[in-house]
């Protein structure tokens, strides 16, 4: 990927390329043609300046048949002060499809390459404008599902992870240098300070389990919870799923088996983004549909984070429920005691070693609180804490802080054995090496690969 950086000009649609339109769509170009390109497709009318951050009205036309491709606005921004720090110019078209994929054809025919998914920001990162704590940051703010979210993304593009990380390395290398002083000259240095040494150690150490201790929420924020409500045919299952997500998302009847497929709703409960999947009604059927549809149903219990058992209180703990309980009381399960207008609350019997129940009425919209209170109660050890979104590491991040950990652990016990100074820095390094990976100090080419390749193409 990188050693096409310094001489290729890369080119692609910034925007979504949707059915449903925007009205602007940006195709955006990086690199030393840039301008050039620029010029041979962009016809600014009257005495316009082509300086950097300005804005020119105009048109794009054909290099060759000069034919009229949009009225279109271009933004141009030299080196260094762009995204990439490279030349970089930006055409914003009209949206939809036809405008911006053929100015991204014309982009290609003056000698741009088509840019690779998170191209853009693989250059700004090489360049030095961003580091890898900031460019993953960038992508999640891309692909945020809730306000928390975003806000957490938006911390981390500001530096709030990088700066911490890179001072622990700092420190890191401040007490190994103490330490290799002593090994190289010896004898013309007072002894090192060895309870000063452990001191330090110890309190990197405590900095890095502070840090390590927002992967949870990392985690949550960023993937969300996968939540299956399942049960048998006609308890009310996709009442449940328009009633918490306050639409008519699925089909509703008094017929049992009437949900065929899995049908999906986006929502956030406190902060966590939350898919919920309303599954088929769970009943043997000679059905060939059907029976389709309950093994889906079947296959979205057990890739659930989280299932919603739902009864009908009304007809109480029956035989098919209990049925369906087996299949999936291996996943963490709240069971949602439906219909529950129909019904006394005491007289529903369950299995007792269910150690969470909700009652609702999805029918008379009664019950959403509570359901949503339990399964923020189920995650609560690492409920979102909305006072505290500057800091949530993701998983390569907090893989990277293992490593620094356990190294850091292998320093105490070498200092603890009195083992020769050499094995303090072995792992000493170590530490040092996986702190620099998490802001890309020290980062292998396949790392950047995997990271970059997960952004969407124009990013
Ligand atoms: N049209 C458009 N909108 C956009 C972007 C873009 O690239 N184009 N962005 C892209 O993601 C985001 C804004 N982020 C940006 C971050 C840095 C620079 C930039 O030029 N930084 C330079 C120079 C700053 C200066 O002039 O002082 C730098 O930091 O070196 C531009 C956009 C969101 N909106
Ligand atoms: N009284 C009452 N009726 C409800 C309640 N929730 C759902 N119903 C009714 O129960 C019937 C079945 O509701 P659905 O939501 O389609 O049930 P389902 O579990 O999705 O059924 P399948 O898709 O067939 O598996 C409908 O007539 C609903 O109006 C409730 O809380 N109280
Ligand atoms: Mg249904």
């Amino acid at each position: 990927m990188s050693d096409s950086i310094a001489s290729s000009t890369i080119a692609a649609i910034a925007t979504a390329v949707v059915p449903q339109q925007g009205s602007v769509g940006i195709v955006r170009v990086s690199g030393n043609e840039a301008i050039a390109i620029a010029h041979h497709l962009f016809y600014a009318p009257g005495k316009q300046a082509w300086e950097s951050h300005r804005i020119l009205y105009g048109y794009i036309r054909h290099p060759q048949t000069q034919q009229l491709v949009d009225e279109a606005l271009l933004l141009i921004m030299q080196a260094p002060r762009s995204y990439t720090r490279e030349d970089v110019v930006e055409f914003h078209c009209h949206g939809g499809i036809m405008a911006v994929q053929q100015v991204l054809q014309l982009c290609l025919a003056e000698g741009a390459k088509l840019a690779q998914p998170g191209e853009f920001t693989l250059r700004a990162f090489l360049n030095g404008r961003l580091d890898l704590t900031q460019a993953e940051s960038i992508a999640d703010l891309v692909g945020a599902r809730s306000p928390q979210a975003a806000q957490t993304a938006l911390a981390g593009i500001q530096g709030k992870l990088a700066h911490p990380i890179r001072q622990l390395r700092t420190k890191c290398l401040d007490v190994l240098a103490e330490i290799e002083a002593r090994i190289d000259f010896e004898e013309d240095l007072p002894p090192l300070d060895e309870t000063l040494v452990r001191a330090e150690l110890a309190q990197i150490e405590v900095e890095v389990s502070k840090i390590l201790a927002t992967a949870h929420q990392g985690e949550l924020l960023r993937t969300g919870l996968k939540v299956a409500i399942v049960g048998r045919p006609n308890v009310g299952k996709s009442s449940l799923l328009n009633a918490w997500s306050r639409s008519d998302r699925a089909i509703v009847t008094d017929l049992p088996g009437t949900t065929r497929d899995v049908v999906e709703s986006q929502l956030v409960v406190g902060g966590i983004p939350i898919q919920v999947l309303d599954t088929a009604g769970i009943r043997a059927t000679e059905d060939r549909v059907e029976k389709m549809g309950v093994a889906r149903s079947l296959s979205s219990a057990q890739a659930a984070d989280l299932v919603l058992l739902t009864i009908d209180a009304a007809a109480g703990w029956t035989q098919a429920d209990e049925e369906i309980y087996l299949q999936v009381k291996h996943r963490p399960l709240i069971l949602v005691t439906n219909k529950i207008d129909l019904a006394a609350v005491e007289t529903v019997n369950y299995p007792a070693e269910i150690s969470q129940v909700v009652t609702t009425a999805a029918a008379c919209d009664r019950g959403i609180d509570a359901l949503e209170q339990a399964i923020l109660a189920k995650v609560r050890s690492g409920k979102v804490d909305s006072a505290n979104l500057d800091l949530a590491i993701n998983q390569r991040q907090a893989a990277a802080l293992i490593r620094a950990q356990t190294c850091l652990e292998q320093v105490r016990e070498a200092i603890e054995q009195q083992l020769p100074l050499d094995f303090w820095t072995i792992d000493l390094r170590g530490a040092i090496q996986a702190l620099g990976e998490i802001t890309g100090e020290e980062v292998t080419e396949s790392v950047l690969d995997r990271i970059f390749s997960q952004f969407c193409i124009g990013k």
